[in-house]
């Protein structure tokens, strides 16, 4: 049996426009995906995902496409659950060149799904870590997040970046660009994130983005204008200017807003959270529903955030320096 962890993320800067080759710097935190793989001998593959759903369940299925799984929940719900674990198990075989390895695989999170804080990315990531190491194969971390990113891609039908993925296999604070992708120096940030219980589909605000990008020539600018807040943002971080940052996090989630992935819940957010003086505050992920970010070094935004209708929970979170973690 192994286990391996790997952490979730906010994004300060760039999410959707670095899926069309703008820069971005997502940053991890410490909210894991613990992922345990144990082979099977029968080819197989039964995942337990206990943070699925509220009762949680238990998948069992066999390696050819066919077979159906062994779960008494809607098809759309074990579609959207498994196929991000499915994909990671193709990756394994592949690099291991072990196709006939079966497995079971058990997932626990502190990573709310859909929420723009990477549970795909670090379920990923983890699941092929320890899959990998239980047949005997210890990937690098870039080749592990290069395979990682090959399953988000799949899943998110070609439209996905590597920041996700490589944010969480090498943990701190990364810039992604293309496949350009490296480790930041950052200052450490007080950062304040505000969840509103919902979720959104990443696959889905992708394509809505992508279709604006097609229509209009102003929605391709935007995305190219979150490039340049990306720019000026590495300034500002690499002088740790925390004004700065904040002020150009409030303009990113002006075009993010702009191109359609912002929803109420999230904007009541982001307004609650600068009304109690932070930096500044943006959706994080894909949005639709799920996250903002903050940066507050006092208490306030996190209890103005508390006591703001349509925010669930508020929490400060610590930059996760490591990425993946091999726990057995
Ligand atoms: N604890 C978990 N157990 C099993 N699968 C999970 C778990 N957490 C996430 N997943 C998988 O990831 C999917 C959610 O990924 P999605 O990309 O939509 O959201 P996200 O990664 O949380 O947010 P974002 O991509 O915006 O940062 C779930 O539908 C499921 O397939
Ligand atoms: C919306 C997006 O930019 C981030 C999702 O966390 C999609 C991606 O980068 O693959
Ligand atoms: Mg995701």
């Amino acid at each position: 049996m192994t286990l391996s962890s790997a952490p979730g993320k906010v994004y300060l800067f760039g999410e959707h426009a670095v899926v069309y080759g703008e820069p971005a710097v997502p940053c991890a935190i410490e909210r894991r995906a613990r992922v345990e793989a144990t082979q099977r001998d029968d080819g197989r593959l039964r995942v337990n995902a206990e943070d699925l759903s509220l009762d949680g369940f238990t998948v069992e299925y066999g390696a050819t496409a066919d077979s159906r799984p062994d779960v008494d929940v809607p098809e759309s719900l074990v579609t959207a659950a498994t196929q991000y674990v499915d994909g990671a198990i193709e990756q394994v075989r592949a690099v291991t060149g072990e196709d006939d390895a079966g497995f079971d695989v058990t997932i626990e999170s502190d990573i709310p799904l859909g929420a723009g804080l990477g549970s795909s990315a670090a379920v990923v990531v983890a699941a092929i870590d320890a899959a990998t190491r239980e047949l005997g194969v210890t990937l690098e971390p870039e080749e592990l997040a290069e395979r990682a990113y090959q399953t988000e891609s799949q899943v998110q039908e070609g439209q996905a970046s590597r920041a996700d993925t490589f944010c969480s296999a090498t943990g701190g604070a990364v810039r992604v660009e293309g496949d350009d992708c490296r480790s930041l120096e950052a200052p450490d940030l007080p950062i304040v994130i505000g969840f509103d219980g919902g979720a959104g589909d990443t696959g889905r605000l992708v394509a809505g983005v992508r279709s604006l990008r097609e229509e209009y020539d102003f929605a391709a600018d935007t995305v190219e204008a979150i490039g340049d807040i990306v720019r000026n943002g590495e300034d500002a971080l690499a002088d740790g200017d925390v004004e700065e940052i904040g002020r150009l996090m409030d303009f990113n989630h002006g075009l993010l807003s702009a191109l359609g992935v912002s929803s109420r819940s999230l904007d009541t957010m982001v307004w609650a959270a600068r009304d109690a003086g932070a930096h500044g505050a943006k959706l994080t992920g894909a949005g639709g529903g799920g996250c903002i970010v903050a940066l507050d070094p006092t208490e306030e935004t996190e209890t103005g955030l508390s006591f703001t209708p349509g925010c669930e929970d508020a929490f400060r979170a610590e930059l996760a320096e490591t990425g993946v973690k091999r726990l057995e």
